[in-house]
């Protein structure tokens, strides 16, 4: 088990910062976001080599505990070893992830109101977390 961080109240607008180093022989991480485990607005999950993929970012949302249709992604903005920023925020109609050099959107697809738990797992190590 990763971090995990409840009780937030992150409104529209405001940003969640995830610093921390991707292991040197990594096979995929995950952040997630929203209302606990099992209702996430967004599950942003960088694939090295998982589940079949390799350099993929799948994205999905989960209701209720039943995983949404994936997304996935055609940047690989991420290398073995890299320490990176993830900044996650969101409105009514969809989730930012900002990375150092690239950008992802993801829909908004619950109409989630404010992200109250974030939990990365995975072998990303954290650094440091900033809520802003
Ligand atoms: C082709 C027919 C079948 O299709 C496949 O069906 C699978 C099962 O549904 C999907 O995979 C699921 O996809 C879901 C998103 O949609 C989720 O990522 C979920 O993982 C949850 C989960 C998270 N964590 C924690 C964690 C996280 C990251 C790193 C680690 C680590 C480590 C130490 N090296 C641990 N553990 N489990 C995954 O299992 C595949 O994408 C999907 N593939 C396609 C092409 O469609």
């Amino acid at each position: 088990q990763g971090l995990v961080v409840t009780q937030l109240d992150i409104q529209p607008g405001e940003c969640i910062k995830v610093k921390g180093k991707i292991l040197s022989d990594a096979k995929g991480f995950a952040v997630n976001v929203g209302k606990d485990s099992s209702t996430l607005l967004l599950h942003f999950n960088p694939r090295f080599d998982c589940h079949g993929d390799v350099n993929t970012i799948v994205c999905n949302s989960k209701q209720d505990g039943t995983w949404g249709e994936e997304d996935r992604k055609a940047d690989f903005p991420f290398q073995h070893g890299d320490k990176t920023e993830i900044c996650i925020s969101f409105n009514e109609t969809e989730a930012t992830v900002k990375l150092p050099d690239a950008e992802f959107q993801f829909p908004n697809r619950l109409g989630m109101e404010k992200i109250e738990y974030l939990a990365v797992e995975g072998d990303f190590k954290v650094k440091a977390i900033k809520f802003s």
